[in-house]
């Protein structure tokens, strides 16, 4: 699905308006027909609920729901705020005309001085006082408004987006000025500002409800950010030829393991073999032998001369691609390996854990990487490489930048794992459970995108494909073993059914 830009959606809304013949009533009656049947479905009528509606059209959405909600037996108090009487934009203006012709009497519109209703845990809120028209952040009376909603206890429901934020970008933004929803209901698309964690408490869970707004503005509208969903995914997973044979499915190399760190190579491994990979050969240090051998004995074992750590790299076999990093440790004679083989192999590579710190602390490595290399830095990782950040939103645009000036792809693990590109494409996941949160999921990862990448896949595939096989996975092992019981291993399990699932 793509994530559009407040200004696209704009030019989108106008096109549908324009070349459809949809008026903008209209689109304003669809999102309070969806805001209103949520709260129906979820409330009594005898929920005291408040609204509070703006002056744009986020307002005209807000004083729509009011009408319906009446209709369904509520009686919500609303407030309206129109300053000097005459800043109601045209739908608003019909909006509250059609309102008041129902007779309702509850109508408070804030002309110049705000009586505030006292909110309490039991109120429910519809926040529909700044959407996608927001200016600037929040001053004065309504940066004191947001916050007296959000720290009233009552339960929020933002129309589009929280009162105060950007869909886009929020540097600018103190999030103790904006309405903090429980419930964001976005009008036809997510917002950017909706996957960063930044925005976590401010956006709550969220929604999207489909206006119907034109699918040919949405096919031509570019944009560089998108949220992967299963249907994108599995048009990306080939299915496997009848007449075909392992080596069809390419030879997956993993420099992985070292002594007392044995079971990342594992997960590793079985990450990479449930993913269909033809063949896989595992090097790592000596000790690691009968564990690797007993616990993946699919696998070929590479020796090490050494035998505790890996101490060598330039075993390559006939493989077709090499993921580098679970559980090497951060010795010396394996950071001088891996210099070696980041220096001498003009492949992409897939680098993970151990393997960026050693980049972290030689950072002229950098400028070796090939080209198409995918790092998959969690955001601990990925700052010690490129420098502290202080928030999501500068870590993402971080990792675009040096993404683009490294010609590497970035996997940015987190809630929404972000996958960017060179060419400055952004995916957002969307599979993925809290109880992936545990040691030995970031090897499974490794294992997914090295195996995919061994089987042909572009990386630019490989790594959104294998972020998304791997969210689910995880969904599959929490489904048996729950948030707290799923193991890395449970996952490393769950990866050929999450395969069946995409592919059917
Ligand atoms: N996406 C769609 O297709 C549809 C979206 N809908 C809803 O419409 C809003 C956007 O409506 P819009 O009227 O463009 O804007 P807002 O309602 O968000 O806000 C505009 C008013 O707010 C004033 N404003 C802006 N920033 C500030 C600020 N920092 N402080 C005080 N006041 C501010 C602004 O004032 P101006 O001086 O700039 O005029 C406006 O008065 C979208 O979010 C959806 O909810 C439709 O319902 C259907 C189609
Ligand atoms: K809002």
């Amino acid at each position: 699905m793509k994530i559009f830009s407040t200004e696209n959606i704009r030019k989108i809304d106008r096109v549908t308006i324009e070349e459809e013949g949809v008026s903008s009533q209209e689109l304003i009656r669809r999102v309070a027909e969806a805001v209103t049947s949520e709260i129906v479905a979820h409330w009594s009528p005898s929920t005291p609920v408040v609204i509070f509606a703006g002056s744009g059209n986020n307002g005209a959405d807000a004083l729509v729901v009011g009408r319906m909600l009446l209709e369904a037996g509520f009686y919500p108090r609303i407030l309206l705020f129109n300053f000097h009487g005459d800043s109601l934009s045209r739908d608003c203006r019909q909006a509250k005309h059609d309102l008041l012709a129902t007779g309702y009497q509850g109508l408070v519109e804030i002309i110049d001085r705000a009586e505030l209703p006292t909110l309490t845990p039991e109120h429910l809120v519809v926040d529909g006082l700044f959407g996608s028209g927001l200016r600037e952040p929040l001053e004065g009376g309504f940066m004191m408004l947001a916050r007296v909603i959000s720290e009233s206890g009552a339960t929020v429901i933002s129309i589009d987006v929280p009162s105060g934020m950007f869909g886009d970008w929020n540097a600018r933004v103190i999030g103790r000025n904006v309405v903090h929803a429980n419930l964001t209901i976005a009008v036809q698309f997510p917002r950017l500002a909706f996957f960063l964690s930044d925005n976590a408490d401010l956006v709550g869970r969220w929604k999207v409800i489909d206006i119907g707004l034109s699918e040919r503005a949405i096919l031509n509208t570019p944009t560089k950010y998108f949220y992967v969903e299963r249907d994108e995914v599995s048009a990306v997973l080939k299915s496997r030829k009848p007449f075909s044979s392992k080596a069809d499915y390419g030879h997956a190399l993993l420099f992985s393991g070292c002594y007392g760190m044995t079971g990342a190579a594992v997960m590793a491994a079985r990450g990479a073999l449930r993913s269909g990979v033809g063949k896989l050969t595992v090097h790592s240090a000596r000790a690691a032998f009968p564990v690797l051998q007993g616990q993946v004995p699919e696998a070929l074992f590479s020796p090490d001369r050494q035998d505790y750590v890996i101490s060598d790299m330039s075993a390559r076999f006939n493989c077709s691609a090499i993921g580098v990093g679970p559980g090497i440790g951060t010795n010396d004679a394996t950071r001088g390996a891996l210099e070696t083989l980041i220096k001498s192999y003009k492949r992409p590579l897939v680098i993970d854990a151990d393997a960026l710190n050693a980049i972290a602390q030689n950072q002229s490595l950098l400028d070796h990487i090939a080209p198409g290399s995918i790092l998959t830095p969690h955001a601990g990782e990925f700052d010690r490489i490129f420098g502290a950040q202080t928030s999501a939103e500068g870590r993402l645009l971080k990792a675009i930048e040096v993404s683009h000036r490294y010609k590497i792809l970035i996997v940015l693990k987190g809630h929404y794992t972000a996958t960017v590109r060179p060419d400055g494409k952004v995916f957002f996941n969307s599979s993925g459970t809290p109880a992936m949160a545990t040691a030995g999921s970031g090897d499974v990862l490794t294992g997914i995108i090295t195996s995919l990448l061994a089987q042909g896949y572009k990386p630019e595939s490989a790594s959104v494909a294998g972020v998304y096989i791997h969210g689910l996975a995880g969904e599959i092992a929490a489904d048996t073993h729950g948030e707290y019981g799923t193991t890395g291993m449970d996952i490393a399990d769950a990866v050929g059914r999450a395969i069946k699932v995409i592919m059917e």
